[in-house]
């Protein structure tokens, strides 16, 4: 009786012992806020996390936090960033496992959470794919023309008299644009369905929980993925009902998307791919008449998977970049205007815009280099999974931990951009006040992993901005400020030089630097 007792609880001290150990950081690690054993650190990281560690950790520019016994790894500054990503691009091009993901709908997939073989052939069949469809040439520039005159017809026809919510009209249009390119059609118009799958789009990358709970997964995960009974049980509880709902939702969604085109397909396959889909299904075909090598990665639900990542990185963070530009110009009026009479100056009043006019609109373009600085859309980037040992900051970096970067705090180094809380296109004009690019703005990551949708992104940005500029005046609706939050933001930006931050405190974490929803009253010029 006595053996049995004496060998469990030795066990259970050694367990507990290389755990205590594990959430333990030693002398030659990168400063930690600190780690209960076991658990790790939750207990002293403070909200909003960017903030916290921007102001605890100002001069460090690496720490250490303890996630159970995970480590995850902070960059916090620009040059740790660099080394990271950059320098170190192939071993961070890992992510997190799709275990859970597996688990839920019996596959893994998609371009945000795989890596590996899958990832690199997914992300290289997206990026050629997208491509193929004017990425970069004039396709996809020619679609988001058409769908920014929609957009201002809509405002003009509208905004004489009502006061109008642009996160739903930006999100439609933003939408559209992906639809026209993974679907072949305007579903995000065309489908009265659309509205509530872009709110749950929405809610899904804007959710401060799924960045929580997602902190908590990974706190479990080196156990969990090792035990799959534990895992079904984690994706039981009630913070990650929620998630899984939503996520199902959307996928059943792009699914049908994909049936749809399925049973259109003619026998001998699409001659010539109209979308994304079709030309995934051509290379399914392909694939399998060749039996090229890889040919089993490519599958329909794996197509569904890959939809729905292409609209949850590419339409919450487009949308919600424009909402900052559209309110950093109403605290800024005096850019406002020197941004409006440039593109009057050079396009007229109705002109269409195209990317070839950036070359003439250099206050315009320095003005939306700006608004990503400091709008610092993603704030602690996504999690990357370290795939081998390497070195940051002269630390040791052991395969296998995580890391996440501060993208706000680099966009907010006082060194680099002095008064970094003002907001001044002139940072990016030369002498002859052309523009200059920042080499060091992180908004679209960089390295092996950097935005797949920056090209289309940029594009996107550069024409519904201008568009939206050149045909209209706008100002918050007055009535309901309060209610809606916007007086609360403008007010606090014109007093505060432009500290457009508002974030709930109560949020550990944030994903998408958001804002509250606001209404505007446009004027036509
Ligand atoms: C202003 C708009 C956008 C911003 C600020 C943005 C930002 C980012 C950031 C910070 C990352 C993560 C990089 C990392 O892992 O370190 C990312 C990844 C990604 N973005 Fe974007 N993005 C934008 C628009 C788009 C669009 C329009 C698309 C789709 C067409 C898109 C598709 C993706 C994909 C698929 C990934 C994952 C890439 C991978 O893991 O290999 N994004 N984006």
């Amino acid at each position: 009786m006595l053996l049995p007792v004496v060998l469990i609880g030795s066990a259970g001290v050694l367990l507990f012992g290389y755990l205590y150990r594990l959430t333990k950081p030693q002398k030659s690690d990168p400063p930690c806020p600190g780690s209960d054993p076991i658990i790790g650190s939750f207990r002293y990281l403070e909200r909003p996390l960017y903030r916290f560690m921007s102001e605890r950790f100002a001069r460090d520019h690496l720490v250490l936090f303890f996630l159970g016994p995970t480590r995850m790894y902070y960059l916090n500054s620009y040059a740790a960033f660099r080394e990271a990503m950059v320098d170190n691009a192939e071993a961070l091009s890992g992510r997190v496992t799709q275990k859970p993901i597996e688990l839920l709908i019996g596959s893994n997939g998609g371009l945000v959470g795989t890596d590996g073989e899958l990832w690199k052939q997914y992300r290289r069949f997206t990026l050629h794919t997208l491509r193929d469809f004017g990425l970069g040439r004039r396709g996809a520039e020619h679609c988001i023309s058409l769908e920014a005159e929609e957009l201002c017809s809509e405002i003009a026809t509208r905004g004489g008299s009502e006061a109008i919510d642009v996160n739903l009209v930006l999100g439609r249009s933003v939408s559209n644009v992906i639809c026209q390119l993974v679907f072949g059609s305007r579903l995000a118009s065309d489908n009265p369905e659309f509205e509530r799958i872009l709110d749950a789009f929405n809610e899904f990358t804007a959710n401060p929980r799924f960045q929580e709970e997602n902190f908590k997964a990974l706190a479990f995960l080196p156990i969990s993925s090792r035990c799959t009974p534990l895992m079904r049980l984690l994706l039981k509880l009630p913070g990650m009902q929620g998630i899984i709902e939503k996520m199902n939702y959307l996928l059943d969604f792009c699914q049908q998307q994909v049936e749809a085109h399925a049973a259109e397909m003619p026998e001998a396959g699409f001659s010539e791919a109209r979308d994304y889909i079709e030309a995934h299904l051509k290379h399914q075909q392909l694939n399998q008449q060749t039996d090229d090598n890889g040919a089993d990665l490519f599958t329909n639900k794996r197509l569904g998977m890959a939809i729905l990542d292409l609209f949850l990185a590419g339409t919450e963070t487009t949308t919600t970049t424009l909402r900052w530009a559209l309110i950093y110009m109403l605290a800024n009026p005096r850019v406002a205007s020197k941004v409006r009479e440039e593109i009057r100056q050079h396009l007229g009043v109705q002109g269409r815009v195209c990317m070839a006019d950036k070359a003439k609109l250099h206050y315009t373009m320095a003005t939306l280099e700006e608004v990503q600085r400091l709008a610092s859309l993603v704030t602690n980037g996504l999690t990357h999974r370290v795939t081998a040992d390497i070195q940051v900051a002269g630390y040791k970096i052991p395969a296998n931990s995580y890391m996440m970067y501060n993208m706000y705090y680099i966009h907010r180094d006082p060194d680099q951009f002095p008064e970094p809380d003002c907001f001044k296109p002139e940072r990016y004009l030369d002498s002859e006040s052309r523009f200059q690019a920042s080499q060091r703005l992180i908004q679209f990551g960089a390295g092996k992993r950097a935005c797949l949708g920056e090209s289309l992104a940029r594009m996107e940005l550069f024409i519904f901005f201008v568009s939206l500029m050149q045909r209209f005046d706008f100002r918050l609706e007055t009535d309901d400020c309060s209610a809606s939050g916007g007086g609360k933001i403008v007010d606090q930006a014109t007093r505060a030089q432009a500290l457009l931050d508002y974030v709930d405190p109560e949020h550990l974490l944030v994903l998408i630097r958001h804002l509250p929803s606001y209404k505007l009253e446009f004027t036509e010029l």
